[in-house]
């Protein structure tokens, strides 16, 4: 089935050509990006990494990956973000579970905003995923989902692979440098804006770049495929 197919249920049957690749306007207003091209070098259009990938090198990235990751666009605005950070600050902070690669996070499970999240999760980003990747939406499931929180104390996350099938973050503020999510394999880092959702398999070894000065918050998440 294609990717297009696979995520038919949760997409108005509309679709933009952006260069050569599709986007498909989500049920909920986001627009998802379908790369079509073939995953070889100087495949991808500029047009398509000038829009979805801008803060990434793109002379390089999402080019020549078997296993590539992509930025998708999601219906989350500032105030909804802030309102998420809000709680997250309410509530405090653990480095406690992730044993070998710790974060400072907090599972969204115990925030106040916790269902708020987790709806908008399945609505815009599950279904991206599921989309981007061909996958079955109903066979995806969310294992883990927490709150990020990088600054001077914690400055990034050495690079490593996810124990999940896909992963996905979501940038919650902007206003600090340094930052984003390091790829190995394109050896730069990506910063989606907010609005934007950055999704990869959980396999492809990844961290977060050291933050230079200021706060980065991110919503990250782990999802199964059964
Ligand atoms: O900070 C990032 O962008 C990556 C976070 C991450 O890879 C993780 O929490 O597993
Ligand atoms: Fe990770």
């Amino acid at each position: 089935m294609s990717a297009l197919a696979a995520a038919r249920p949760l997409l108005r049957e509309e679709t933009i050509t952006v260069g050569a690749s599709i986007g498909v306007a989500l049920s909920g207003g986001g627009v998802l990006v379908v790369d079509r091209a073939e995953p070889k070098y100087g495949a991808k259009p500029r047009a398509w990494c000038a829009q979805h990938a801008r803060a990434a090198n793109t002379d390089q990235c999402w080019r020549g990956v078997d296993r590539r990751a992509y930025v998708v666009e999601t219906t989350l605005d500032r105030a909804v973000a802030k309102r998420w950070i809000a709680a997250a600050e309410a509530h405090g902070w653990t480095t406690m579970r992730h044993h070998r690669h710790p974060t400072r996070d907090v599972p969204v499970s115990l925030l106040d905003v916790g269902a708020a999240v987790f709806e908008f999760l399945e609505r815009d980003v599950i279904s991206a995923v599921a989309g981007v990747y061909g996958l079955d939406a109903k066979r995806l499931s969310l294992n883990d989902c927490f709150l990020v929180k990088y600054d001077r104390d914690h400055p990034g996350l050495e690079t490593h692979v996810d124990g999940s099938e896909y992963s996905f973050s979501l940038p919650l503020n902007d206003g600090f440098s340094g930052g984003g999510t390091f790829f190995e394999n394109l050896g730069s880092s990506v910063r989606p804006r907010v609005g934007e959702a950055l999704v990869h398999p959980g396999d492809l070894r990844h961290g977060g770049a050291p933050v230079v000065h200021g706060v980065r918050y991110v919503l990250v998440g782990f999802l199964r495929y059964k």
